[in-house]
Order: C-alpha cells, then structure tokens, then sequence
C-alpha cells in the first residue's frame, strides 16, 4: 500500500508582529510555516500580532506549505485569547510552548474540542524544558489518547539550553542525549521532530554542518529563523536522487513474483531484508511528496 508522509524539511519562525514577513510567507520555498505570539513578540505586540495572525491564516493564501500557529502558553496572561483566535483561523496545526506534561495537551485539546475546532487541526509541542526531557515518554505516549491531536514535536534548544545551563555548541555534544531521547519517544510513537533553529543565521556553513547533522539523527526536518535558511534545509532534508533511485530498486526486487516468500535477499553485493524494503517506501513517499509539493 503507498504510504503518505508530509514533508516537514524547513519549517520557518515568522514573528507575528512583523506584517512583511506574513506576506512574504506566501512566496518562500519552505515546507510549513511557524506564525508566532511567543518569544518573538513583545508582551505590548502580542495583541496586534494576533489579529494579524488570525486574518492572515483566514485569508488563506499559503499554497502547500503547512501553516502552524505558536501560541503562548495557556498559564500566561495571553494564552487562552490566542487559542481562542488559532480556533478561529483553523491552521494545520497550533504549537504550544514548553509542553513538560501531557496534561497540557490534554487541557489545550479538550479546549479545541469544547470550541467545536475539527481534529484534523493537529497540536504540536515544543519540547524546551529539562523536565519535558525527563518526562519525554508519557509526553509522547499521549499521542495515543485522539484529545491530544499531538503529531509533531519541536525541539527548542534555545530555552533548553537557558533552563538546564548547557552551551550551544557546533556539534552539540552537551545536548545531543536529551535531543536522542526525543528522537526515540517521538519515532516510537508515530510523532515526527523537528530540529531546534541555528541562530547564527550568516554563519551558513555552520548551518549546514548542523543540517547534515539533523538528518543523521532522524530529524524529520528542522526549525528556521530565516527565509536563508530554506534552500540550504530542504537540500539537507531530501533524499538524493541515488537513494531514491536504489530505493525503487529495492521495492521492485521484493515485489517480483519470485520473491515473494523471501525474507532476505541480495542486491549490488548488500544484504536487503524487509525492513529495508519499509524504510525504501518511506524514501520513495518523501521524494514523491516533495515533487508533488514543487
Ligand atoms: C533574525 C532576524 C531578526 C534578522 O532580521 P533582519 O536583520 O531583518 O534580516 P534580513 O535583513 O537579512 O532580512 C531579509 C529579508 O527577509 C525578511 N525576513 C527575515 N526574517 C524573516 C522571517 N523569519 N520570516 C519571513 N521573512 C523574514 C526580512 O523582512 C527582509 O525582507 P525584505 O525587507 O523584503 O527584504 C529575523 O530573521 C527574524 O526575526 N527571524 C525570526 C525570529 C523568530 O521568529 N524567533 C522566534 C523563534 S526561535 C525560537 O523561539 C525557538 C525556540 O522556542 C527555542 O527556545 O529555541
Ligand atoms: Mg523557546
């Protein structure tokens, strides 16, 4: 059966107060679009910025690219106001900041439900905090309960490395524990992760070192500051050709009448099992939903 994924190479930050960057959100190359009321607007903003956000996401416009509002967090002075507007524009997805316990799901999704908000309106959640860390499987495992609607975490490592005091350094020695541990709960429960933001936006070689990263981790893609970021990211994040080439191949080999009952088989001198013929469909799906996207 052909799988269906949906690309989330580039997701890029836009502040909600910045009105150029809304429109300009129409024409970027990039896979979805992170429209924010959190820490990239001041608290005198945040008002303006989410009528902003509300009539932008209303008046559509945004073509393939996936379209999620960061809210505040429900236990601010703003959080219900702006879950109310997100409930209101319907966009692919809400992202709530520092989620650390599945009751914030929970609440923020009955919330959505109580407001007649359809599921399909996904939540995501921003996993920042030390504790969010600790707690990562529960977190994760609420996926299972539909009131969740929780389909994507995203890790942000500028708060993470505020609240535990680690550096963020190339390489990201000092993180890369916490940063697996969330790869592992949310690829075990069906839930893609997406990087947390290189904020030396000039540095592109830097940037690139920490794409090439993101995508040796199982980064399903990763999170943006800046609309420079998006080719460079996309280019990380799609599978090259020869891999999508030689994961038709192996699809092809299994599916040939003669090995049907195989388990194992041989080509070009490697060992293919079926997992390895599972994990070609996924390349194969990714290749074909980035072309469709095109
Ligand atoms: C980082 C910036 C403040 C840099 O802004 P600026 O100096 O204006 O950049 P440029 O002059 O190079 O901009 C060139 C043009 O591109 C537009 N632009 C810039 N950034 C964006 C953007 N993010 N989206 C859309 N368009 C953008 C400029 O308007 C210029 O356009 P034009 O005038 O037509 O030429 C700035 O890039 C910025 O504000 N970035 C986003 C910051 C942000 O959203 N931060 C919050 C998210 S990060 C975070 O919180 C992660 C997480 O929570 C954690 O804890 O880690
Ligand atoms: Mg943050």
């Amino acid at each position: 059966m052909a799988m269906s994924i949906r690309p989330r190479r580039s997701v890029l930050y836009m502040p909600g107060s910045n009105a150029r960057a809304l429109e300009k959100a129409k024409s970027l190359p990039c896979d979805g679009v992170i429209l924010d009321l959190e820490d990239a607007v001041a608290p005198d903003a945040k008002a303006d910025a989410r009528s902003r956000i509300g009539e932008a996401v209303a008046a559509g416009g945004f073509g393939a690219r996936e379209i999620i509002i960061r809210v505040n967090g429900l236990e601010t002075p703003w959080g219900h106001d702006d879950l109310a507007m997100a409930a209101a524009a319907k966009p692919d997805a809400i992202l709530l900041p520092k989620v650390q316990d599945p009751e914030q799901l929970l609440v923020a999704g009955a919330r959505l439900d109580a407001l007649g908000v359809p599921r399909t309106v996904a939540l995501w959640a921003m996993i920042e905090t030390p504790l969010a860390i600790l707690d990562i499987k529960p977190i994760a495992q609420s996926s299972l309960n539909p009131l969740t609607r929780l389909k994507v975490f995203v890790l942000g490592t500028n708060d993470l490395a505020k609240e535990t005091r680690a550096a963020l350094t190339p390489g990201r020695a000092p993180m890369m524990g916490w940063l697996m541990q969330v790869l592992a709960a949310g690829h075990a429960y069906g839930i893609d992760v997406l990087d947390g933001v290189w904020n030396q936006f000039q540095d592109t070689e830097g940037f690139a070192a920490e794409c090439r990263q993101g995508v040796e981790m199982g980064m399903d893609g990763k999170t943006l500051i800046h609309p420079g970021q998006i080719e460079p990211c996309n280019a990380a994040f799609s599978p090259p050709e020869a891999e999508v080439v030689r994961a038709r191949a192996i699809i092809d080999l299994f599916d040939q009448p003669e090995n049907a009952g195989k388990g194992v088989l041989q080509m070009d001198g490697r060992m293919v099992e079926r997992m390895h013929a599972d994990m070609a469909r996924r390349t194969v799906a990714l290749a074909d939903a980035i072309a469709a996207n095109a």
